[in-house]
């Protein structure tokens, strides 16, 4: 995005162009980043005329774009959508997981959240060659099993050691270190430091309810501050950092209907931009690791759509099946 052409915007000529070319200033980033002054004496260009390009790119590319058809063309340059590997959920997501946008994993106990965390991480890691920053919460990240998923995917020792090095697990017991492992990878990426290994890609959070819920009793205003706090830094990783954030979220039984829905409430529920819900499969004869996942919410997909997912086959597509068109 953002390489320096005509038209681009007013004042920058195709004079200006070539002559910033010359000096290794071929991007929107490499001139706002570079010293106007020095560049006008090398380029023999107008300081003065340089420091309105600027203001005007400056304007143009800041955090919000002005019309929508610049809104459409940065979100197509920015976004990229990391495929989970368990090919029915990739279908239910409209392809997988969206950088930019924060999805969340709900269900009851053992319907499969933190498989689908781990076949995400394996995936990502493995079939993308991305880095995974992996906050577990409930002690469920065992390695033995992230490497059950590596080893279905490539029999390369290699390969499997690659990709188990750039899935980074940090292990949090409350809502402070969440919070603290979220900041340290906000300013190691606005500083532009980054591992040799390059950027993180996604954030796996296993789970927000763990650290989140024992807050929501008594000291009601402060726990739900946190939660709004945390709500924030996975958003602001998200949109601000272009980064993938997948979270597991419990579930709860409404007191009238009897139906369960997922926990924290409804100021949690406009956090994430997608929601699946996960359940064990009903019915005399139905495989133990089988699961339906419904969407819940989604900016793309209709609501309700299902798929039938296989958490037991460590996410190989070929092993997943699919309730196509299917609805609740
Ligand atoms: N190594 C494994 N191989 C295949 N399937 C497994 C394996 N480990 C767990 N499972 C399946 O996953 C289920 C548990 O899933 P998981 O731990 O992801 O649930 P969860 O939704 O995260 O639960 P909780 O809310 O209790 O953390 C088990 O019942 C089992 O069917």
């Amino acid at each position: 995005m953002g390489v320096l052409r005509m038209g681009l915007c007013p004042g920058l000529t195709q004079e200006m162009i070539q002559l910033l070319r010359g000096m290794g200033i071929k991007t929107v980033v490499d001139l706002v980043s570079s010293d106007l002054e020095e560049v006008s004496r090398k380029c023999c260009l107008s300081y003065k005329a340089l420091v309105s390009v600027r203001r005007v790119l400056l304007v143009q590319f800041s955090s919000f774009p002005f019309n929508g058809a610049d809104l459409y063309e940065e979100l197509k340059t920015s976004t990229a959508i990391l495929a989970t590997g368990i090919a029915s959920l990739d279908k239910l997501l409209d392809s997988g997981l969206y950088t930019g946008e924060v999805t969340e994993i709900t269900g009851p106990p053992a319907s499969g959240k933190t498989q689908v965390c781990l076949c995400t991480a394996a995936n990502v890691a493995y079939s993308l060659g991305q880095n995974v920053l992996y906050i577990d919460s409930t002690g469920g990240l065992m390695a033995s099993r992230l490497l059950q998923l590596l080893q279905a995917r490539t029999e390369d020792e290699e390969e499997q050691a690659g990709a188990l090095q750039r899935i980074h697990v940090v292990r949090v017991f409350d809502i402070f270190q969440m919070l603290d492992a979220l900041q340290d990878l906000r300013g190691t990426i606005s500083q532009q430091v980054t591992s040799a290994s390059g950027p993180v890609k996604i954030v796996v959070v296993d789970s927000v309810s763990a650290v989140v819920s024992p807050l929501l009793g008594g000291q009601h205003s402060e726990g739900l501050a946190l939660m709004m706090q945390l709500a924030r830094e996975l958003k602001t990783l998200a949109r601000e950092l272009g980064i993938a954030v997948l979270v597991t979220n419990h579930v709860t039984r409404e007191r009238d209907s009897g139906k369960l829905r997922p926990a924290l409430g409804r100021s949690w529920s406009f956090v994430p931009s997608t929601r699946v819900f996960l359940e064990a499969r009903e019915g005399p004869g139905a495989p133990a690791g089988c699961r339906v996942a419904s969407l819940t919410k989604s900016p793309r997909q209709p609501t309700g759509i299902q798929e039938v997912i296989e958490i037991g086959s460590c996410g190989t597509p070929e092993q997943n099946s699919s309730l196509e068109g299917s609805k609740p």
